[in-house]
């Protein structure tokens, strides 16, 4: 072990998942759930990962403890890789890191008294003397607010919130310095929510103990975490204290986020930014910069004047045709069905106010040569010369974004970020492990 290391560090941590297809499982592609991430945590340090549904934060916790086998990339503990690790090293790595999961009560056999399911990892680990596990287990139950008396209850005795208490003195048990804990409080009701994330920091300053903190809840997150990482498709594109990520977001997809978290004083409350289109399959990722295809700011070509929300709604656009096309003979029929014509007769232009419509682009765009490309690019969807239509938009329109992948910056306000808006100050040549 080394006295200066960080007491985890993860880096380039990469989970991909086989696509197969066949009887002969024939591998066609990869979910690339987590895709490269690296980031550290310090002793008595509560790291969150956040990001949306999807993002690969429960594969990353995951991946880190080994409960299944990472692609790639190195995870010190206390400065030793543990990713080679023999079943018997890793026996003893996993006395040290404990997970929390979401669901307090698939986490217990009901058969088995909670005293009995908090001491079982001491019988694992060798502790045979009963009398001493007993007096652990009460010990410990006391300390997560529960009472020596409860341990000969069953699980089903205890609410939501009791039995998250029971998983946490569970995971105390073996004195570990690791806690990866996993969305643990969003099963809970609300109410309880503050109670449990309350215990947890009491119990993790006492203890001294690492953390980190899954959620997807950045309000959550806020109230506990040190640090924050903000996951988007398997990649970190954040990486800063907690508090400098709330006040001074940098990446466009930390600020959407952070727009969302309901804000009880009305007069700090702005507007949600809004996210288009759904989020990408990481199975194909989207190029350059991954969050481009919804990215509220995405970067507008060099040589054309946009304001910023037409360009997003070209770019969605774009997407759309870039994905699964736009149906102009559909457009055609319903033109014609609502204006009581046949198809043949609606003209070309009224097809393409159709399509600007549907995309929220404006009837004419401000800067005259972007207004031309587009109405060619249109003309040509309207005629159902649709691959042409996506050429020239992709060829005209190209942005930074998609074609270049941002790296992780140090940024001036000194997060770390992954956005070609951010002024660089200094590139971060291996994925920056501390903001
Ligand atoms: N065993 C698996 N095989 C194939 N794909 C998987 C597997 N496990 C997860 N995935 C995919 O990997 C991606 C990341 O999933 P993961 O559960 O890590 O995300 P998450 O951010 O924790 O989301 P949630 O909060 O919904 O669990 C998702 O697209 C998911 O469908």
């Amino acid at each position: 072990m080394s006295a200066d290391a960080p007491l985890l560090e993860v880096r380039n941590l990469k989970k991909h998942y086989p696509i197969t297809e066949g009887v002969l499982k024939r591998q066609v592609g990869n979910v690339r759930a987590v895709d490269g991430i690296s980031f550290a945590v310090d002793r008595g340090e509560t790291v969150g990962l956040v990001g949306e549904s999807g993002c690969g934060k429960s594969t990353a916790a995951t991946s880190l403890l080994r409960l299944e086998e990472p692609t790639d990339g190195e995870v010190l503990f206390e400065g030793r890789d543990i990713t080679g690790y023999d079943d018997a090293e890793l026996k003893r790595f996993r006395r040290e890191a404990q997970m929390i999961f979401q669901d307090p009560t698939s986490s217990f056999d009901p058969r088995m008294s909670i005293g009995e399911s908090v001491a079982e990892p001491l019988t694992v680990h060798g502790m045979r003397d009963r009398e001493r596990r007993r007096r652990i287990v009460e010990d410990l139950l006391e300390r997560v607010g529960l009472s020596a008396g409860d341990i000969d209850r069953y699980p089903h005795e205890f609410s939501g919130g009791q039995k998250q208490r029971i998983a946490l003195a569970r995971a105390l048990v073996l004195n570990p310095k690791l806690i990866v804990a996993d969305e643990p409080v969003s099963a809970l009701d609300v109410s309880i929510q503050a109670e449990i994330l309350s215990l947890m920091k009491d119990v993790q300053e006492e203890f001294g103990l690492g953390m980190l903190f899954i959620s997807h809840d950045l309000s959550v997150v806020r109230e506990i975490c040190d640090r924050v990482a903000v996951m988007y498709l398997g990649e970190i594109v954040e990486f800063a204290r907690t508090g400098d990520l709330f006040e001074n977001p940098q990446h466009p997809y930390t600020r959407a986020l952070l727009s969302s978290i309901p804000q009880p004083d009305p007069t700090k409350r702005g507007s949600a930014i809004e996210l288009t289109g759904d989020v990408p399959s990481p199975s194909n990722p989207p190029s350059g910069c991954r969050f481009h295809t919804r990215c509220p700011e995405v970067i507008p070509p060099d040589d054309y004047e946009f304001e910023q929300e037409a360009w997003r709604s070209v770019m969605d656009l774009r997407g759309r045709l870039a994905r699964d096309g736009v149906d102009a003979a559909a457009v055609r029929e319903f033109v014609a069905s609502e204006t009581d014509q046949s198809p043949e007769s609606v003209p070309t232009e009224r097809i393409e106010r159709e399509v600007r419509r549907e995309f929220d682009i404006p009837d004419s765009l401000s800067d005259a040569r972007a207004e031309s490309v587009l109405s060619e690019a249109l003309g040509l969807l309207a005629n159902g010369d649709q691959s042409e239509a996506r050429a020239l938009l992709a060829e005209e329109f190209e942005t930074v974004c998609e074609t270049t992948a941002p790296e992780l910056r140090r940024t001036p306000a000194g997060h770390t970020a992954s956005c070609h808006l951010v002024d660089e100050t200094q590139s971060v040549s291996t994925p920056s492990t501390s903001d």
